[in-house]
């Protein structure tokens, strides 16, 4: 395996910087499934092959890591690994298809604590999912330096979540269900996915990942009582333990977000748990979370997606009000509040990068 040193040097290393909350001259910006179905050329290389392929194949998840970042140029500063949350899922021994109209299916989900037993007892997670770590590290030398990586995991709550439902659903009343009728197998599912996403991210960075993202999708659906008991203590136990085991391996310290979607009422808590970067969905107003972050943490988002189906006036409006709303003193990622859309004109999403970039770089003059 090539080690960091073997990498092209980074060319910009804004988003890096930025993470790091050092003072920089204008907002880093990389969107939420910048790789994806809005862009063309993406189903160009979708219509032959499956999702979880895709995934599986380091050079055809390289390709797709690569599409944004060669369409949009240097108006992107970073880019994500073309993967998915759910490979965490399948290393445990669940089978997920990607179902064309329906997203994410899983053929037997858990039901009942009995079917805990048709999880795999020791994950070797080095094996099961080193097809994510081929495809960082070959990732890592095809950008040649151009902008930094990102790792990625689901947190264990979204992902327990969906190893319950099977599926995107609603209400996650089954899942939901679980947290009071079986507290204690809910705990023993969620250790056992920390533990694994743990060994998944330290595999990631000594791959070539240069920060990592936590995505809990379904956080918000979460009250604040079960949100602190079921969510909160395994993020936290997944900063604390990447950043230990990375020091004791001697691998970088990277820069780590969280993303709890939905989450407002956990804002203040999220700033204290070892992340450096707390990403905001658009419903979250970006002065009043400078007030509750208290400015220890750097701020990421958070335009609404849908704003891309608004026309270029309304784009650039909301993304120069946004740019100012974060402040010129820094400290701000831009991104969207979540992924972008699959239906959205890639020329929409060019012109909130532009608005971004040269809106942000004006008001730090
Ligand atoms: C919840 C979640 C999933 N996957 C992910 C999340 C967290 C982010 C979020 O909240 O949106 C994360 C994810 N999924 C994908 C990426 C790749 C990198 C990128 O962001 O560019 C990332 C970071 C590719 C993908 N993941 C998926 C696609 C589309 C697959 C297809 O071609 O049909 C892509 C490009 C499929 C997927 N994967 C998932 C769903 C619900 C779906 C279907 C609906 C949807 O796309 O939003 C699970």
């Amino acid at each position: 395996m090539s080690t960091a040193e073997s990498f092209p040097p980074l060319k910009n290393d804004l988003l890096l910087r930025a993470a790091r909350g050092e003072k920089v001259e204008r907002a880093p910006i990389w969107i939420m499934r910048q790789a994806g179905r809005y862009l063309p050329e993406f189903h160009e290389v979708r219509k032959n092959h499956s999702f979880f392929e895709i995934c599986r194949t380091p050079e055809l998840a390289c390709e797709l890591t690569l599409q944004p970042i060669d369409r949009y140029g240097t108006l992107l500063d970073g880019s994500i690994i073309f993967s998915d949350i759910l490979v965490i899922p399948q290393a445990l021994g669940l089978e997920v298809e990607m179902i064309a109209g329906r997203g994410p299916v899983f053929n037997d989900p858990l039901v009942t604590p009995d079917d805990l037993s048709r999880l795999k007892k020791d994950v070797d997670v080095d094996k099961e999912l080193g097809y994510v770590y081929d495809a960082i590290t070959l990732t890592r030398h095809k950008l040649e330096g151009r902008v930094p990586l990102f790792g990625f995991i689901g947190a264990p709550w979204t992902l327990m979540a969906y190893m319950i439902e099977g599926g995107g659903s609603k209400t996650l009343s089954k899942a939901k269900s679980w947290l009071w009728k079986y507290p204690t197998e809910t705990h023993g599912l969620l250790q056992k996915i920390t533990d694994v996403s743990v060994d998944f991210l330290v595999g990631q960075v000594r791959a070539g990942a240069q920060l990592l993202q936590v995505f809990d999708s379904w956080a918000g659906e979460l009250s604040p009582y079960d949100f602190n008991k079921f969510s909160l203590p395994y993020i936290q136990q997944i900063s604390t333990k990447v950043r230990q085991r990375l020091a004791e391996a001697n691998l970088p310290d990277v820069p780590m977000v969280i993303f709890a979607k939905g989450a407002w009422f956990a804002l203040e808590d999220l700033t204290d748990i070892g992340y450096n970067v707390v990403s905001l969905d658009w419903t979250i107003d970006p002065a009043y979370a400078r007030k509750v972050t208290k400015d220890k943490v750097v701020l990421q988002g958070n335009m609404d997606p849908s704003v891309l189906y608004g026309g270029d006036e309304a784009i650039r409006e909301t993304a120069t009000r946004m740019v100012h709303a974060f402040g010129k003193d820094g400290k701000h990622i831009a991104n969207l509040g979540h992924g972008i859309l699959p239906t959205v004109d890639p020329e929409a999403l060019k012109v909130y990068l532009e608005t971004v970039q040269r809106v942000s770089a004006e008001i730090r003059k």
